[in-house]
């Protein structure tokens, strides 16, 4: 490989040449906006909704075409081998980018001519004579680094550029990686639709970056039918999506929805909470068979016949052949509510076929009509009443009897008990719901009314979930396809996964791929391989991350006799000395006090979700908010009161291994009581 950092070799100066043809990219980028700009839909639409359908789309494509200052407009070439493509040379960039007659000046790091940036090496070249990466400051091409693949005199070494786009600081939200995606990371990021994905990796090996970029490809290549049944990212809570936001948009995809699982099942309000004991019961999927039972159970078998008049006429329909018709549909794959839309017209055939049988000849009008008429209607009530599926977990809840009917076989009566509400609520509306309940009253609306299958799902933090949580997003993709990313080390809840086989089928797609990134990139090597000495006593038989990152001195753990808040706030004051963003991280009962330090020492300070500014560059974390989040340096206040936050050991545990994973460059541990001795080594 053989770096340039300055200008001119031998008279010809290929960086004169690669800057002139990011400028003319630039012109030629604000000549196809300018072209977007200067489209007249009058004439084209044939009415008002057309083209307010069109402009919006108009607009889209222009914000899709903005060029954005702070990232450069290409940042690889591949020259092919004269064998392939002609020999010919492509620009990678974010987006494609065309002159006057239509020919690529940049071509979309999505393309199929761009894989080979990611995947080429030296022992696959995939065709490829040259990769160059280039390199930008403050927005100006300033270097490029070239490989030639095929060169067997030519050294292997590690990327200077790709180092350097690691370790820069990083102020602000997080950034889209498409200069550096790495190839075990990118065949995740291009692996097909058709396929559900599921993504294991200790703290910063990309998994969320991966996800996103897979979302990005993925609306690429397969646009229309994604545009058609949509794409949806969900994260464990708002501080963390907001974090997030900025990513898909800078990729030029503006369309994508991002929820956390909450929000998805958001029928109720959500006011109570549970012990820990009462939501790993509700979160079981036992739960989903109580349920169905319980909304199965309002189907009446019936003992008296329907009879329908018309004009002089009788016809009845015995209870026997209303009963078949019930267990037929009872016995039927279908939804509560789809039997119940179904059975009228069951009852109406069947009167017709009398009708037929005694010389009629009705036609399908004289069927619906039927169907319609009040015997039948109320025969229907009686029989297959409307359910409220609030109601039916409400009257599952509070109800003890009904309770052990549905759960017989199921819960233990212990169980049972576990989840009652103490005092049965009056309402839907006056009950304390829980977050878990909200799941519960999911499952049920699913079992009266399908719920609707989104094209592609991405699952973040997905360790977290109960299996009644899998469910929930399992059924919103469960025609499309689902990207599951997590870290069995990272699971902080009482019902976290033990195992993503297990997790994988309650999501419904048993058959996905279980990939494994190690490599980290956020962690520097000296600190991870102090958090990784919590992996034995938390998560035995899981790998630590590998670091590729070396960063001498990131690590100071600091032992303080008295004062720690104010060791604390001088910590935070030190790094603030560094360029990028600082976390100061502690157990949430410690947030009040440090926040009353740092507000008398006069550092302002943010909240998780607020966005860091070049003044306002150190947010206060609760340990249980900082999950997914990283900041350039962190400061972690008292490891001992993290770990004692947590119901028991093990979450104790993989909550401060949470908390020690997300710093860049540095992290300052200081405590004055003694720290737990997992972190001592061995
Ligand atoms: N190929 C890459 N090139 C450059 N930076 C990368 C690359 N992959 C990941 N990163 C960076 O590493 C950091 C960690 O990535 P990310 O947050 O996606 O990791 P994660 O696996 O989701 O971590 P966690 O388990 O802690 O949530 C981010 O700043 C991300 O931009």
């Amino acid at each position: 490989m053989s770096a340039t950092t300055t200008a001119a070799t031998d008279g010809d100066d290929p960086l004169a040449r690669e800057r002139a043809h990011l400028a003319a990219s630039r012109s030629a980028l604000r000549a196809m906006r300018e072209d977007v700009q200067s489209l007249d839909i009058k004439d084209v639409t044939a009415n008002w909704v057309n083209a307010a359908v069109l402009q919006s789309q108009i607009e889209d494509r222009i914000k899709a075409l903005a060029d954005l200052s702070h990232t450069p407009l290409f940042f690889g070439r591949l020259d092919y081998l004269p064998t392939t493509q002609d020999g010919r040379r492509f620009y990678i960039g974010r987006r494609h980018v065309h002159d006057a007659e239509g020919d690529p000046m940049v071509i979309d790091w999505r393309a199929p001519v761009s894989q080979p940036f990611y995947r080429a090496s030296r022992k696959d070249p995939q065709d490829v004579g040259l990769r160059r990466r280039f390199g930008y400051t403050a927005g100006d091409l300033t270097a490029y680094e070239d490989e030639h693949l095929t060169d067997p005199s030519e050294a292997e070494q590690t990327s200077k550029l790709l180092q350097a786009e690691i370790e820069r600081p990083r102020v602000g939200p997080m950034r889209d990686i498409v200069a550096t995606i790495q190839p075990e990371q990118d065949e995740i990021v291009r692996s097909g639709l058709s396929g559900t994905v599921c993504v294991q990796g200790g703290p910063g090996t990309g998994k969320t970056a991966v996800g996103l970029h897979r979302v990005a490809y993925l609306l690429y290549a397969h646009r229309e039918r994604l545009a058609r049944t949509g794409t949806l990212v969900i994260g464990p809570n708002r501080s963390f999506l907001h974090y997030i936001e900025q990513v898909l948009p800078a990729l030029g995809e503006l369309e994508v929805k991002q929820s956390t699982v909450d929000d998805l099942v958001a029928h109720v309000d959500v006011r109570g909470e549970d012990t820990a004991a009462a939501a790993v019961v509700k979160g079981d999927a036992r739960m989903a068979e109580v349920l169905r039972r319980a909304v199965r159970s309002h189907v009446t078998i019936p003992t008296e016949p329907v009879v329908v008049v018309r004009g002089s006429r009788r016809w009845r329909v015995p209870a026997y052949q209303l009963e078949e018709i019930v267990r037929e549909l009872l016995d039927r794959d279908i939804r509560y509510g789809a039997a119940r839309d179904a059975l009228p017209q069951r009852i109406a055939h069947t009167v017709l076929v009398l009708m037929e049988q005694s010389g009629e000849a009705p036609d399908d009008r004289v069927q619906d009509s039927v169907a319609r008429n009040a015997a039948v209607k109320a025969a229907v009530r009686a029989i297959w009443p409307p359910v409220d599926p609030a109601k039916v977990v409400l009257r599952l809840l509070s109800d003890a009897e009904f309770l052990a009917e549905h759960a017989e076989g199921l819960l233990s009566a212990g169980e049972q008990a576990t989840i009652l509400f103490a005092k049965p609520p009056r309402s839907v509306k006056s009950a304390k719901w829980s977050a878990a309940d909200a799941v519960l009253i999911d499952e049920a609306t699913d079992l009266v009314r399908r719920t609707q299958s989104l094209g592609h799902v991405v699952l973040d933090e997905a360790q977290d979930l109960s299996p009644m949580q899998y469910r929930a997003v399992g059924r919103r993709c469960s025609t499309g396809s689902a990207t599951v990313l997590g870290d069995l080390a990272q699971g902080t809840t009482p019902w976290a996964t033990a195992s993503w086989t297990e997790a994988l089928s309650h999501l419904g797609k048993p058959e996905a791929a279980v990939e494994e990134l190690t490599a980290g990139f956020r962690v520097p090597r000296e600190v991870i391989a102090y958090a990784s000495r919590l992996l034995p006593h938390m998560s035995p038989g899981l790998a630590a991350v590998s670091s590729v990152r070396e960063t001498p001195g990131s690590l100071d753990v600091r032992s303080v006799l008295d004062d720690l808040d104010g060791a604390v706030v001088a910590a935070c004051a030190e790094s603030l000395r560094h360029e990028g963003s600082i976390g100061l991280i502690a157990a949430d009962a410690r947030v009040p006090a440090l926040a009353s330090a740092l507000a008398s020492a006069g550092l302002p300070y943010l909240s998780p979700g607020e966005e860091t500014t070049p003044e306002s560059r150190l947010t206060l974390v609760p340990a249980s908010l900082a999950k997914g989040l990283e900041y350039d340096y962190v400061v972690l206040d008292e490891p001992s009161s993290i770990v004692a936050a947590e119901p028991d050991l093990r979450t104790g545990l993989r909550r401060l291994y949470v908390a020690l994973t997300r710093a860049v460059s540095g992290l300052t541990v200081l405590h004055a009581r003694p720290l737990p001795s997992e972190l001592s080594w061995p």
